[in-house]
């Protein structure tokens, strides 16, 4: 559905050069929740700012359902704009506008009939929950009714894709799971495919399906999001991930403390279930100590991981460690 070549962008400031984004390539499937985290100043904003050309990028290709947006004219460009919606951390709501009005804005602007546009913006209202708000102003509303606000008028034009850029950002807990709650039902009601910048791994966690992690204008992990808590790879995700919880991070555990090996268990949702370790410890001659552990509830399963300290002979702990990876659990010695 969205396949980004190559993708490039330089930003120059009297003398400076930045390059915000550097040779991205990314694949982003029809009906897709894709999350792209990094730290600020990672590249992120930039990189969904090009997706619709609201950023224009410097090279590369962005090509969606087989169409090279980085080609087209004005014209065209608006016709495929109208099908990609995009909210954003503040909002971006008219003051001088209702609820109502902000929501129609995008049709009137096209002309549309006056019946047509009450039909929907009614519909619309309903979907997000706002309906005894259609004539209330912008700063009468939370910031989630906001948002509410902000994803109604995104959804107006019947888009194929939503872009997120840090949507739930400026909103507390519990604002951010009814928003991102709201952002599920679109995907499945809609079937829209929606691509959202974060540098919350609360927001990968709740919600994405595929992840990829920036850093310095690069792409330097992409995964199911699954697979990125099971198995991260570079030093950025696993601090992202471990930011999740007050565990004692697996930079902290310095092996000369301990006399043993240090081993650390990813497991996926069936085998979290299992008593695994406890029939390891029966089966083999060694004692296991638990340093560690966590358990991330994703979307369609839950992530387990759990930092072992294993005593006894190589042996027997190397006969422990194969047993572990017969149960498909995955075992990196530290
Ligand atoms: N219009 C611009 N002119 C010059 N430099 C820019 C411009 N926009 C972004 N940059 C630079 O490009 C780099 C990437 O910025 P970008 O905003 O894309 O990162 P980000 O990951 O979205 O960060 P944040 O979460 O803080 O918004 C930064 O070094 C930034 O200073």
């Amino acid at each position: 559905m969205i396949e980004i070549k190559n993708l490039s962008k330089k930003f120059t400031t009297g003398n400076n050069e930045i390059w915000a984004i550097k040779d991205v390539n990314l694949h982003i499937e029809k009906g897709e929740i894709f999350g792209i985290i990094g730290l600020s100043g990672a590249g992120k904003s930039t990189l969904i700012r090009c997706l619709n050309r609201l950023e224009e990028p410097t090279n590369g290709q962005i090509i969606i359902d087989g169409v090279d947006i980085t080609n087209l004219n004005k014209s065209k460009l608006r016709n495929i704009r109208k099908k990609i919606g995009m909210i954003f951390q503040h909002f971006n709501l008219l003051s001088q506008k209702t609820v109502f009005q902000n929501i129609a804005f995008p049709l009137e602007l096209e002309k549309q009939d006056k019946q047509i546009i009450k039909t929907k913006v009614n519909k619309l209202l309903d979907f997000v929950e706002l309906t005894d708000k259609k004539d209330a102003y912008p700063s009468e509303l939370s910031g989630g009714q906001k948002q509410r606000v902000a994803i109604a008028r995104a959804l107006v034009n019947n888009p194929k894709i939503l872009l997120s850029d840090e949507a739930t950002s400026a909103l507390d807990p519990q604002t951010t799971d009814s928003i991102l709650k709201l952002l599920k039902r679109i995907r499945d009601e809609f079937g829209l495919t929606i691509v959202l910048i974060t540098h919350q791994m609360e927001v990968v966690k709740d919600i994405c399906d595929k992840v990829a992690v920036m850093e310095n204008g690069k792409i330097i992990e992409t995964n199911t999001a699954i697979e990125l808590f099971r198995n991260p790879k570079t030093k950025t995700a696993k601090s992202f991930i471990n930011s999740l919880h007050s565990n004692i991070e697996d930079e902290l555990i310095y092996k000369e403390n301990f006399d043993g090996k240090i081993i650390r268990l990813s497991f996926l949702g069936e085998s979290a279930k299992k008593p695994i370790v406890s029939k390891m410890i029966k089966q083999f001659d060694i004692e296991a100590n638990i340093l560690s552990g966590n358990i991330n509830n994703l979307v369609s399963t839950s992530v387990g991981h759990l930092i072992l300290e294993l005593s006894g002979n190589d042996n027997e702990i190397q006969k422990a460690i194969n047993f572990l990876n017969e149960q498909n659990v995955n075992v990196e010695v530290i």
